[in-house]
């Protein structure tokens, strides 16, 4: 992916020893993800400073205890638009999201075994014995993942028209935009609460770290003890 020389960017040359003075930064997504992440950025040796545990602050960007290492909070699908473009150089997501933008400068090492979850078709109960997704050729689908959705169904030769929507999707059926959606799926409680059946998952989902390439290339020795470290903590958990 090209970057404008005007726009922040981590292909700024590295110092002398391989290392660059610009700070690395540290994208996180606000939400669920964070709550299963907060304790792993402890044992990676990362305390942001107190505000980022205060859910009454309004602030978006973090010091921490480490120099020149800051963590900014976004929504979960623009942490990988801050890392694919650079503007942060480390970022945690879960593939689900990373299918979707299949961003060609993010590179994902490491499985953080947290946010696990599946994304899956579903449709309403009363539809399940009659339809027979074989037969299917052309499908209307409610989904915040269009790219994914049809991606997978133009694989066995279906064309699926997607809606986008960014929440609640499991109203759509009932509301008559579409009668399947693609969403992501933990308990089954979502589905069950709004009459809807699970019938073919499409991904497994977790988060994983995620690495801007380019940064990794011009500040190796930067980046790659941090990949380690978030390697250990995943793996230890
Ligand atoms: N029910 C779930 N169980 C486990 N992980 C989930 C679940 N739902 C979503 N996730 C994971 O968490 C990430 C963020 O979830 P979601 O898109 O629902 O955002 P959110 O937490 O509502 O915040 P926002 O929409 O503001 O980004 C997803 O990309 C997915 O990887
Ligand atoms: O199978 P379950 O355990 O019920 O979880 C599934 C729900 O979790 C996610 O939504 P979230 O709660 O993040 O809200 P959202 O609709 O704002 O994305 C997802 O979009 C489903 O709606």
């Amino acid at each position: 992916m090209a970057t404008s020389s005007t726009e922040p960017s981590s292909q700024s040359a590295p110092g002398a020893a391989g290392q660059s003075n610009e700070p690395i930064v540290l994208a996180v997504p606000k939400g669920r993800i964070l709550k299963e992440l907060r304790p792993l950025l402890s044992k990676a040796g990362i305390e942001p400073e107190p505000a980022f545990d205060d859910p009454s602050a309004r602030q978006l960007t973090f010091g921490t205890n480490i120099p020149h290492f800051s963590i900014i909070r976004v929504r979960s699908f623009d942490v990988a638009t801050f890392v694919a473009f650079g503007a942060a150089h480390l970022g945690v997501a879960g593939n689900d999201v990373l299918m979707e933008f299949d961003y060609s400068e993010l590179y994902a090492p490491v499985d953080l075994n947290i946010g696990h979850c599946r994304l899956s078709v579903a449709e309403p109960e009363e539809m399940i014995g009659s339809d027979d997704p074989s037969r299917w050729s052309h499908i209307r689908i409610a989904t915040k993942y269009p790219g994914v959705t049809r991606k997978h169904f133009s694989a066995r030769g279906v064309q699926a028209e997607c809606i986008k929507l960014n929440g609640a999707m499991e109203l759509a059926p009932g509301m008559g935009l579409c009668r399947r959606i693609v969403d992501l799926v933990s308990t089954g409680k979502t589905l069950k609460d709004n009459g809807l059946v699970e019938i073919e998952k499409i991904a497994d989902v977790t988060s994983r770290l995620i690495v801007n390439r380019a940064a990794l290339k011009t500040r190796p020795t930067e980046m790659t003890p941090w990949i380690d470290r978030f390697r250990e903590v995943a793996n230890a958990a």
